[in-house]
């Protein structure tokens, strides 16, 4: 789907002229995504994408290429061939819409062509692929065939993206729509849909001259009224589907055709869309401030002369997909990117985020001189509120009245934000945020209490209501679009400010010089991200499903979260890159909800601002921890990698070391620091933040509150930190806890106390000496200590107890709603344990056979105490 515009729009025009004067008109309406049909062998569809780009440069432009019309005459299949691969290499349009052109297939047809598009194996930068599909043949053999054909398309595996064809009967859209969605369970790819405009003329063109394979019900053609009651209708399908609207017949061109789409779709697509991006600029209600609103979108030609400030945050330093670099640029002729490094950031920026962070800072004023700009990089002085009087000082020096950023959605940045845009408006600055670090902008989301299909603050109805509400995640823009933007704009004269090695920031001296090996492991630039991105998506995606558990295997997960930490990723590109690998759902679809894990993380934390230090179930604040010296003894074994449990000591070593860990591993650290040896989450919560390249303030006290029981998605398992399975072979045991390596197998490598003194003693290791003795001995009883812990605080907590014996707790609108509470913890009003609640088995006899198996299959292995992360 188009980043900004509320719809796409099939241009007709006559001559270049024509053609931008319409897209002038439209993109004054806020649309910004185009389609250009093929209807002519001598179409310049080039020439015409790039008069678009020179009206609307951020435009999002289909070209169909037409399959009839580009046959070349007399000439084999060969030909036809290497004419199709050179007009995709070619094209500078972003899809492209194969169609085969009506009447009867020949051997040149899209299956054909699409088979040849497989075996060229382009690259990756072609423009994302398209086909057609018409679910409203009137005779089921003829929509079986199309239905096939569409499945033959879509196994060439080239396929992003699907337009449905426009017809009137509503039943055969819902059936196209539920079989569009069966083939999406295998096959990742967008849905657009055409609608006509129900004008007087397009109506009665069609009664008498109907288009080729265009049905339309007697009802559509009765007039206009009838027909808009149809796609109204239509609308809401789409719109229940995630399809993207194509507005095709008889184009816009009027405004009286633009009061016609609002009132079948606008209000919403407005209020839809304006999310990712809003201005404090205009707060009257100017027609620019309208036109904002609607489309976010800006003109080159209107740039404002003034120079303006782009202020850079911790989480996107990046020049690809940022929507404020964006805004700033298409708004401005002049700009000066800024890096402010405050007291305040200095608090919650710490540790191993700092050291990459810097890395990263590098490698962005490096990008930005290629284009001529560089990064102004200011310390502000400790008594200086959030660098306000820098900012204020900059914008003086510079005559700017206008300072764009990206918003950054932690309670810290929020707190930096609004604080920065309250003064520099009261001074007279515009202030213009954007939303670039998650797929959703988290204010725009709200959940009401209740089960909508897994419980409040799980990941479940949280994705389902971000699609439904949202729809897809925007595209990422393409990167010549940004850099187009880049080279229009120029750097202003700015007197010398700090470097960024000046930055009072991840300053390291002194014998231990731990940053060395965070930065060799984890050098920072957009380039590695995108490397990194792609050579994980060619090969560990296939395998994710089944290894994303394995620590001793290279390459079973992404490792692209400190990426996405810093911004030299943005999880759109991230998205969408899964979404185009052409492999089928099963394989992406656990990857692909990471994403949303991180978009709930911040909806959490909008919703609980100070998760990171306080319970989300508040009662768990009673909750009793081991504390006192006895505290101290195992929490320092634990960060030091030193309890005696090898797989944890290899994980903790890591961490220290390198500042990262698979999240399997983290679980198992955090499992084990929680459940066994009963230190309080949030002292885990703390190190994870100092030492984690990633640390991240808001999925980290997301993950910590559900290990430590308070969190909305409290864990239904625990982790063994004896058995293991994260690695099975003892190799990664081994490199980090070296003086075990030399034992013969991996159950010793993990269990050493099982070892015979002989073994022990070949391998040369002396317990108590060279590797510690276990930190704790009885397991068992230090996990029961910790479950009557948990009990005995719930028993006195009656009042956040459902009647089921769920936890209750409070949203920030004043609601209660159920959360998710494991069933050993469950209580009844007596304070005793739930043996067997009629409620369910009576819900379970109401489920018709399969579904009940289903579901105890699924309680059974949520209940195992073995998971796969
Ligand atoms: C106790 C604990 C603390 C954690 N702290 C952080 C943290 O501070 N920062 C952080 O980015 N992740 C954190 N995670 C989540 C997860 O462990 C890491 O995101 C993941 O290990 C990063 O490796 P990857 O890029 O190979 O992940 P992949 O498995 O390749 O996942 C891709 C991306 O999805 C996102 N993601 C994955 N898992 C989660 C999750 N559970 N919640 C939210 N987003 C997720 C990350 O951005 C990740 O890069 C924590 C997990 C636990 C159990």
């Amino acid at each position: 789907m188009s980043r900004r515009s509320p719809a796409r729009v099939e241009l007709f025009f006559k001559d270049i002229c024509d053609l931008k004067e319409r897209v002038r008109f439209l993109d004054s309406h806020g649309f910004c995504s185009y389609n250009l049909v093929n209807k002519n062998k001598a179409d310049a569809l080039n020439d015409w994408v790039q008069a678009i780009k020179e009206v609307s440069p951020n435009a999002n432009i289909c070209c169909h290429y037409s399959l009839k019309y580009n046959k070349v005459p007399r000439k084999g299949p060969k030909e036809q061939e290497e004419r199709l691969l050179s007009a995709l290499q070619l094209s500078r349009a972003n899809e492209v819409l194969i169609i085969s052109g009506s009447g009867q297939k020949t051997a040149w047809n899209t299956v054909s062509a699409l088979e040849a598009v497989k075996s060229a194996s382009l690259p990756h930068s072609v423009p994302l692929l398209a086909v057609a599909y018409n679910p409203y043949f009137p005779e089921k053999q003829d929509q079986e065939e199309e239905n096939h054909r569409l499945k033959e398309k879509l196994e060439s595996g080239c396929i992003g993206k699907v337009y449905l064809q426009f017809g009137s009967d509503l039943d055969r859209l819902r059936n196209g729509l539920e079989y569009l969605h069966k083939l999406k369970a295998s096959k990742a790819f967008s849905i657009a849909g055409s609608l006509f405009l129900p004008t007087a003329q397009l109506i009665s063109q069609q009664k008498f001259r109907p288009w080729n394979g265009v049905f339309l019900s007697q009802e559509f053609l009765r007039g206009p009224e009838n027909a808009k009651a149809i796609l109204h209708e239509m609308v809401n399908q789409y719109r229940t589907n995630n399809v993207e609207i194509l507005w095709e017949a008889p184009g816009i061109r009027t405004e009286k055709d633009v009061k016609l789409v609002l009132e079948l779709t606008g209000a919403v697509d407005a209020e839809k869309h304006k999310g990712s991006f809003t201005s404090s600029v205009n707060a009257n209600n100017s027609p620019q401030q309208k036109r904002l609103k609607i489309s976010d979108n800006f003109h080159l030609s209107r740039r404002s002369k003034e120079p303006c400030l782009l202020i850079f945050g911790n989480h996107d330093v990046r020049i690809r997909d940022n929507r404020s670099l964006e805004a700033a640029t298409s708004a401005h002729e002049t700009v000066l990117p800024v890096f402010l490094w405050t007291v305040e950031d200095r608090g919650y920026v710490t540790g191993a985020v700092q050291v990459v962070l810097k890395d990263a800072l590098r490698s962005l004023n490096s990008s930005l001189e290629s284009f001529n700009l560089s990064l102004a990089c200011f310390n502000c002085p400790d008594n200086d509120n959030h660098g306000i009087s820098t900012i204020k000082e900059i914008t003086e020096k510079l005559g700017a009245k206008a300072v764009f950023w990206n918003r950054e959605c932690t309670t810290e940045g929020r707190d930096r934000d609004s604080k920065r845009k309250a003064a520099l408006e009261s001074y007279g600055i515009s202030v213009i945020e954007s939303q670039s670090s998650l797929l959703y902008d988290p204010d725009k989301m709200d959940l009401t209490s209740g089960f909508h299909g897994g419980h409040w603050g799980t990941l479940m109805p949280f994705l389902k209501q971000c699609k439904m509400k949202f729809g897809e995640p925007i595209r990422p823009t393409p990167y010549h679009d940004t850099f187009g933007l880049l080279q229009s704009v120029q750097s202003p004269t700015y007197p010398k400010t700090s470097s960024i090695d000046d930055l009072n920031m991840a300053r390291i001296s002194g014998k231990q010089l731990w940053d060395e090996p965070i930065r060799k492991r984890f050098p920072m630039n957009e380039k590695l991200a995108l490397e990194a991105m792609e050579s994980f998506c060619r090969s560990g995606l296939k395998s994710y499903e089944q290894e994303r558990s394995r620590a001793d295997k290279e390459g079973a997960t992404g490792c692209l979260s400190h990426h996405l930490r810093i911004g030299t990723l943005s999880p759109n590109q991230l998205y969408w890159r899964i979404e185009d690998s052409g492999l089928s759902y099963d394989k992406v679809k656990t990857f692909s909800r990471r994403l949303f894990w991180r978009d709930l993380a911040y909806y959490q934390l909008a919703c609980f601002p100070n998760m990171r230090y306080k319970c989300i179930r508040s009662h768990y604040e009673d909750l009793e921890w081991v504390i006192g010296e006895e505290e101290m003894r195992r929490f320092n074994a634990w960060k030091r990698g030193k309890t005696g449990f090898p797989i944890v000591d290899a994980a903790m070593r890591e961490l220290y070391e390198t500042g990262w860990i698979t999240q399997s591993l983290r679980m198992v650290v955090a499992s084990f620091l929680v459940e066994y040896l009963r230190v309080n989450w949030t002292k885990g919560c703390e190190w994870f933040h100092y030492t984690l390249v990633d640390a991240d303030s808001a999925i980290n006290p997301m993950m910590w509150q559900n290990a430590g029981k308070s969190g909305t998605d409290q864990w239904n398992f625990i982790l063994s930190p004896t058995t293991a399975s994260q690695d099975p072979s003892g190799n990664y045991t081994r490199q980090w806890v070296p003086e075990l390596s030399k034992l013969s197998t991996a159950a010793l490598v993990h269990r050493p106390w099982e070892a015979t003194e002989e073994q022990l003693e070949s391998a040369g290791i002396v317990l108590g000496e060279t590797y510690p003795h276990r930190i704790i001995r009885d397991l068992k009883a230090e996990r029961n200590r910790s479950v009557d812990a948990t009990l005995e605080m719930r028993r006195k907590s009656q009042q956040f107890n459902s009647d089921r014996g769920y936890d209750l707790i409070q949203l920030p609108n004043g609601e209660t709603t159920v959360v998710f509470t494991k069933k050993e913890y469950r209580l009844d009003s007596n304070g005793q344990l739930f043996k067997d609640d009629g409620l369910r088995r009576n819900t379970r006899q109401k489920m018709s056979g399969n579904k009940a198996k289903l579901k105890s299959k699924r309680e059974a292995k949520a209940n195992s105490l073995t998971v796969k992360l």
